[in-house]
C-alpha cells in the first residue's frame, strides 16, 4: 500500500471552512486556543463546529503555553483526539492530560532533533514550523527542510509556510508523516479560501503518486 502523506488544516473557525476541508480530504482540523492569535475560537464556537464534524476526522486543538485549568476546562467542552502545545511547555506538562499530543517545535539550526524526541518521549509526534522571535506560530514562514532527519524516532508533522506552490516540493524532499497548514490556505486571516484548500489537496496527492 502506498504511503498517504496526512493533513491537518489548521486555524478553523467556520463551519463552511471545516467543511471545505473535510470536503477535500483533510485527515485533521485544528482549532486555536490562544487569544494572541487571529485564529483563535471561542468554546462555544467550536461546541458547535465540533458536533457538526464527520466522524473520522481528528480535531487538534492547539495551544500556546496554556494554563493546566484551561486545557483541561476546553477537554471538558469539546470531543477533543489530539491536544497542539505550540509554546514552551515541557514534556511533564504534554503528558499530564491523558491525551495523545503533538508538540511544536521551532526549528533552528541547532536543534538536535532525535534529542528533543527523547525529551518529548511521551508526544505522538513532534510538529515542525519556523521559528520566529515574535510569534510562536501561524506566521507563514517556512524553514530549512534540510533541517529535518529522514529517520526520526517520532513521526514528524511538517508545518511552516506551507501552501499549495511549495507543499509538494516540501513532501519529496524530505520523509514527513503529515503536514500542517494554516495561513497558505488563507484569504484573511482565519477565514479559508476554499480555492486555496482544494489545489493545497490536489498537490499533496500529487507528490503522492
Ligand atoms: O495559527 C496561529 O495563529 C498560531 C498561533 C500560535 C501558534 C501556532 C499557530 N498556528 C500554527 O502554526 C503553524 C504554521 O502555520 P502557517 O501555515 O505557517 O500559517 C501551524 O502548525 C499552525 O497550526
Amino acid at each position: 500500500m502506498p504511503f498517504r502523506t496526512r493533513v491537518k488544516i489548521c486555524g478553523i473557525t467556520r463551519p463552511d471552512d471545516a467543511y471545505a476541508a473535510i470536503e477535500n480530504g483533510a485527515d485533521a482540523l485544528g482549532f486555536v486556543f490562544y487569544d494572541k492569535s487571529p485564529r483563535s475560537i471561542e468554546i462555544q464556537k467550536a461546541e458547535i463546529l465540533f458536533s457538526n464534524i464527520s466522524p473520522f476526522i481528528n480535531k487538534v486543538v492547539l495551544f500556546v503555553n496554556p494554563d493546566y485549568d484551561y486545557v483541561n476546562h476546553v477537554l471538558s467542552k469539546l470531543p477533543v483526539d489530539l491536544l497542539q502545545f505550540h509554546g514552551d511547555e515541557d514534556e511533564v506538562f504534554c503528558s499530564s492530560f491523558n491525551k495523545p499530543y503533538l508538540k511544536a517545535i521551532r526549528m533552528r539550526n541547532s536543534i538536535n532533533l532525535d534529542e528533543v524526541a527523547d525529551t518529548y518521549h511521551s508526544a505522538s509526534g513532534l510538529l515542525l514550523d519556523a521559528f520566529d522571535s515574535s510569534q510562536y506560530g501561524g506566521t507563514g514562514q517556512t524553514f530549512d527542510w534540510d533541517l529535518i532527519p529522514k529517520k526520526c524516532k517520532l513521526p514528524i508533522v511538517l508545518a511552516g509556510g506551507l501552501n499549495p506552490s511549495n507543499v509538494s516540493k516540501a513532501i519529496q524532499n524530505t520523509n514527513v508523516f503529515a503536514v500542517d497548514v494554516s495561513s497558505g490556505v488563507e484569504k484573511s486571516k482565519g477565514v479559508k479560501d476554499h480555492q486555496l484548500i482544494k489545489q493545497f489537496m490536489q498537490e499533496v496527492k500529487r507528490a503522492n503518486e
